[in-house]
């Protein structure tokens, strides 16, 4: 339930999914289309323990970043005005779903296999939860987590869509749902 309280024009907005589709990369091209501040919670975790997050899993273990990333998470989404990309596991996290399904807009970034499997050599040395897996087991955690990301308020298809496309198909929408709410 999107809490009503909040203006949705002033609502930040999340972007959710599976790692290395695009949350990132559309979440700072459409802050900058809409003038609104960008916050990367895995680089904001990366800033507070000072290394890249492979080194947090490995010295400080998974444990310590996940609750980093909710005490985050919970932090930025409660403030008007952001755009929000948290990280792809985000959202195993109910409390986390919770908190974010209440304060903001979450948009699912929905991009099939068969397009994600091109992206792998680009990200698989930044994410330790895809290192160590054959192909065979990172395409069954990329089939169990879709679930988590059932949770959103819009999603895009973005297969075969540029960033730039990505980026201003979510700002058109934005416009019509603040529309309707004038
Ligand atoms: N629409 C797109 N078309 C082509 N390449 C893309 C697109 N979106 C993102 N990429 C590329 O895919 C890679 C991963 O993107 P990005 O880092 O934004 O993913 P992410 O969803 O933030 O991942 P994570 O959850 O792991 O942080 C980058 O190299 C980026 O340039
Ligand atoms: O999907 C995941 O579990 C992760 C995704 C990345 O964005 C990082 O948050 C981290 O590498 C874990
Ligand atoms: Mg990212």
């Amino acid at each position: 339930m999107i809490n009503n309280r909040i203006s949705p024009i002033t609502k930040s907005i999340v972007f959710i999914g599976f790692m290395g589709v695009g949350k990132t990369t559309i979440g700072q091209l459409v802050a900058k289309k809409l003038y609104r501040d960008f916050i990367d919670i895995d680089q904001e975790i990366e800033k507070e323990y000072n290394m890249p997050t492979t080194e947090i899993f490995k010295q400080i273990g998974e444990k310590a970043f996940r609750e980093k990333e909710k005490s985050l998470i919970e932090h930025f989404s409660q403030q008007p005005l952001k755009i929000i990309s948290v990280g792809g596991g985000a959202f195993l996290q109910e409390e986390i779903r919770n908190i974010c399904l209440d304060n903001c807009i979450v948009f699912f970034l929905d991009l099939s296999w068969e397009y994600w499997k091109d992206r792998i050599n680009l990200i698989i040395d930044s994410r330790p939860v895809l290192q160590g897996r054959t192909l065979e087991e990172i395409k069954e955690l990329f089939n169990n987590r879709q679930e988590i990301y059932s949770y959103h308020h819009s999603k895009v298809k973005t297969d075969g869509l540029d960033v730039e496309e990505v980026a201003d198909y979510i700002v058109e929408s934005l416009k019509v749902t603040w529309d309707t709410h004038e």
